[in-house]
């Protein structure tokens, strides 16, 4: 059994709940212990356990401190965490539960034992967990490093040398031993000063005027790699409360254009002040939200900083109960991947772009990245590294291979700072290429626009129906439900997930309101697509996540040891998934053809793109004009990819069209080659009519078989010279069969009625008695073949495809499949044409004679 969904018991749950609220001075642990006797009856135990805790809250913040176990499982409720060392040190049970936090703090047992049995007492504090130094960056807009020194020898402080900034090693214990008036200056970032931990400056006249800032390190590490040169444009995505700000400001010289944007109107105002006290001129705030900001209004943008919202994991004196569930990650990412495709797509001057958190959490940051390159053609990930010094110790996961390789960790116990990530994107300069990018996420980006798009179209029809008041009782009904839905699909969007904060709900629901305002003016520009796959593939990620959660075991999701139910959804498996429900339904609606004819196939297509099912067959006709232009979407992902210059016409050309074939059900599979067989029909009808000019005498049967080969991709052969035979014939048969075709595809659904079904009857029968003629005309053809090109092999399969359900093209598929691949290069409709063609003269001759 996964350990994952195994349950910490609610003794343990319950108790936490009690401690937590004991400490928020709710109530006593007695009354909290008899009001939470429904959640649990053992109050005996929750009572023991709670006021055990209490007793022991300094050990337990001295084990806490010292395993720095919530910095190290920072998803792990800290209240439950207290209860279950309680259990596990001082408890009788001694925690034989099976769950993963159980499991976690058993992991600890030793540690929290030797820090027990540690007689150094509280004060001493090891290496291990050493209290992060103060550090202070010197405004250098307002002062200098010298000055600043000097300031602070003249307070009374000493400074040490430590100048070897290739000893990060021997720099670190120099901290670790620093005497309480001792301070240095950091090897990495520069006008940065090192004191010992728990010194305060808060009433400093330097921290008072805006001549130093208490900035952590790690927090100067983004700027200090973004590094934009004085005079230069730069981008605060996320700007308050302006740390980051001020000290791009700094880095520039004062000089230049620094835009800040802050969304959060009380947070901007402390912005204002910061910026104002640091006297950075060079900035500009903006309270906006920076995804309604574009080049137009920031033309010139050089430099991207994307500080954005994260859930804190990496700050050290992070509240305990700063818990973060799947839900509120997941909302996280959302919002994390879409600012920085904001910023990687949106700025055409961009040339350098940082990603920070203060997260040490791979979701929101290496995952994150992961996911914008896969789809980004412009910018590259460069190596972090290489702007801090390669004696710096700490980059990414090597789960996340290169990608982890190339970003920079800073990590509390080993730096002696916050928890903090950055990734540094450069723009591709001319013949380089961005390693990461993912061809098959980034067609399957086209399918989920295709299918969008459809969606929007419908659902503007139906806006419009309801407007006009054209709908019935009955429609309006079942149009409701759908149009529910679509609300519902709004809802799920990542973005707009229930765990969002206030302020950055009322910043989505503003830029929705405005996106459906704006949406039919939008041109659709490649920065749109991509920002539209981003809201496509989190919906997606939705649905399947709540459609079938279960499916998440089977994906591919980086962390393994994650829970299912994490809702770690990754792309590829929301293609994966989507694609094995796809061609599950794909199964079950051929099955429904053969059952029963009237069975819309779109309604089949319509399920699969999310709408509900009922009623929808008292409303076809509405559907049906939407339907095609879905094709038609579909059509031009197909051409697109077809035309695009990196199709590989081999294996990897099929998978992509198997992809998408099993995505959209291979419904509109089947209009597009009927589509094709037409186009090439309209080609040999001027072919014919040509010839028929060209030479009168053409023998037919050569002819014919000629003209199907030629159609089917042959080399034109010497023998269309010798033609003979009579074209008048030919020509109206031609066009009685391309009638027919069109008329099938002219109705508005694949076999959809009795009509459409008599008239596919007619084609199997007339095949059917083709097969003989066929084959004959197969050995014939065989000495005149040259081997199709691989790109034509796989056209004509799939032109197969068309018949597959027709046993007697099976069978003879089959046949011809083992014996050689010329024999697959059987066009039916050209064969079609050819029966009809003798079947007619014979009549004709028949007529005549009577
Ligand atoms: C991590 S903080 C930034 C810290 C800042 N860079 C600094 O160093 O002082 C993230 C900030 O982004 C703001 N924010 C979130 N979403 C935003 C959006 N869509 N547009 C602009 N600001 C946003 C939040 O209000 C918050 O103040």
């Amino acid at each position: 059994m996964n350990k994952h969904s195994i349950k910490v018991p609610r003794l343990y749950k319950v108790s936490a709940l009690v401690a937590k609220e004991v400490s928020e001075g709710i109530g006593s642990i007695k009354s909290l212990v008899y009001e939470h006797k429904k959640k649990h009856p053992n109050i005996k135990a929750i009572y023991a356990l709670v006021a055990t805790l209490f007793q022991k809250t300094d050990e337990i913040e001295t084990l806490l401190k010292r395993s720095q176990l919530l910095v190290k499982e920072p998803k792990l409720n800290p209240w439950l965490a207290k209860i279950l060392i309680i259990e596990l040190l001082w408890g009788k049970k001694k925690l034989p539960g099976q769950s993963k936090p159980e499991d976690t703090i058993r992991a600890y047992e030793q540690i929290f034992k030797a820090h027990l049995s540690d007689d150094s007492g509280k004060e001493t504090i090891s290496k291990d967990c050493y209290s992060k130094p103060r550090y202070v960056r010197i405004n250098t807009i307002l002062s200098s490093l010298n000055e600043a020194i000097e300031t602070f020898r003249n307070d009374g402080w000493t400074l040490v040398k430590f100048l070897d900034k290739t000893d990060y090693k021997g720099y670190l214990e120099r901290i670790v031993s620093l005497n309480n008036d001792e301070f240095l200056v950091d090897i990495h970032v520069p006008n940065l000063l090192v004191f010992p931990s728990k010194t305060t400056f808060y009433n400093h006249p330097a921290y008072k005027n805006g001549s130093i800032l208490l900035q952590d390190k790690a927090s100067c590490l983004p700027v200090h790699i973004l590094d934009p040169p004085p005079g230069s444009t730069v981008l605060d995505m996320c700007a308050a409360p302006g740390m980051k700000t001020t000290h791009l400001a700094a880095v520039m010289n004062n000089q230049g254009t620094v835009y800040a944007i802050e969304r959060n109107p009380k947070r901007f105002e402390t912005l204002s002040k910061i910026v104002e006290t640091s006297g950075a001129k060079c900035v500009k705030t903006y309270n906006k939200d920076i995804l309604d900001c574009f080049n137009e209004a920031f033309p010139g943008v050089e430099y991207i900083l994307v500080d954005p919202s994260c859930s804190g994991t990496g700050m050290v004196d992070r509240p305990e109960d700063n818990e973060i569930d799947q839900s509120r990650l997941r909302s996280l990412t959302g919002f994390q991947i879409k600012i920085l495709r904001h910023a990687l797509t949106k700025f055409p001057d961009a040339k350098k772009v940082v990603y920070s958190t203060c997260s040490v959490l791979p979701e929101e940051n290496e995952d994150v990245v992961r996911q914008v390159l896969e789809t980004n053609y412009n910018f590259k990930l460069v190596p972090a590294k290489q702007f801090v010094g390669e004696s710096w110790q700490n980059v990414g996961s090597s789960e996340f291979g290169d990608i982890g390789k190339n970003c920079l960790y800073a990590k509390p116990n080993e730096d002696y700072t916050n928890g903090f990530f950055v990734a540094v994107f450069e723009r591709l300069k001319e013949g380089e290429e961005n390693q990461f990018f993912n061809t098959k996420i980034f067609n399957f980006k086209k399918h989920v626009q295709a299918n969008e798009r459809w969606k929007e179209k419908k659902q503007k029809k139906f806006d419009d129906q309801n407007h006009n008041g054209k709908l019935d009782e009955e429609n309006t009904d079942s149009l409701k439900k759908k149009h529910k839905y679509t609300n519902d699909n709004t809802k799920t969007d990542i973005s707009s997930n229930t765990d969002v904060k206030e302020e950055e709900m009322e910043g989505i629901t503003n830029r929705k309101k405005k996106k459906k305002k704006s949406n039919e003016n939008i041109q659709e520009t490649p920065t749109n697509l991509e920002e539209e796959y981003l809201e496509n593939v989190s919906k997606r990620a939705k649905y399947d996540h709540e459609d079938d959660t279960n499916n998440l075991k089977g994906s591919r999701v980086l962390n393994n040891e994650k829970d299912e139910n994490d809702g770690y959804v990754q792309d590829i498996k929301i293609e994966d998934d989507s694609n094995k429900k796809k061609s599950k339904k794909k199964k079950r609606s051929k099955e429904n053809i053969d059952e029963d004819n009237h069975t819309n196939n779109k309604e089949e297509f319509t399920e699969n793109n999310g709408f509900e099912e009922s009623s929808k067959k008292k409303k076809r006709k509405h559907k049906k004009s939407d339907e095609v232009d879905n094709v038609e979407d579909v059509k031009n992902v197909k051409n697109e990819i077809k035309n695009s210059t990196d199709l590989i016409k081999t294996e990897e050309m099929k998978e992509k069209y198997k992809n998408i074939e099993e995505l959209i059900g291979g419904y509109a599979q089947e209009i597009k080659i009927e589509d094709d067989n037409n186009k090439k029909k309209s080609k040999k009808k001027k072919k014919s009519k040509e010839n028929i000019d060209e030479d009168n005498h053409a023998n037919k049967s050569n002819n014919d078989k000629e003209e199907f080969m030629e159609n089917n991709g042959f080399e034109e052969s010497s023998k269309k010279k010798t033609r003979k035979h009579e074209k008048s014939d030919e020509v109206d048969d031609v066009k009685d069969v391309k009638e027919v075709n069109n008329e099938i595809k002219n109705s508005t659904g694949y076999i959809k009625t009795e009509e459409t079904k008599e008239k596919r009857k007619n084609i199997e029968e007339l095949l059917e008695s083709n097969i003989n003629v066929d084959k004959k005309s197969k050995k014939k053809k065989r000495k005149v073949t040259e081997e199709p090109g691989e790109e034509e092999q796989i056209n004509n399969l799939e032109k197969h495809e068309r018949y597959q359900d027709d046993p007697d093209v099976k069978k003879k598929k089959k046949k011809v499949k083992n014996a050689h691949l010329d024999d697959i290069i059987v066009d039916q409709s050209d064969t079609i044409e050819l029966v009809c063609s003798k079947k007619k003269k014979k009549k004709k001759r028949e007529t005549e004679n009577i």
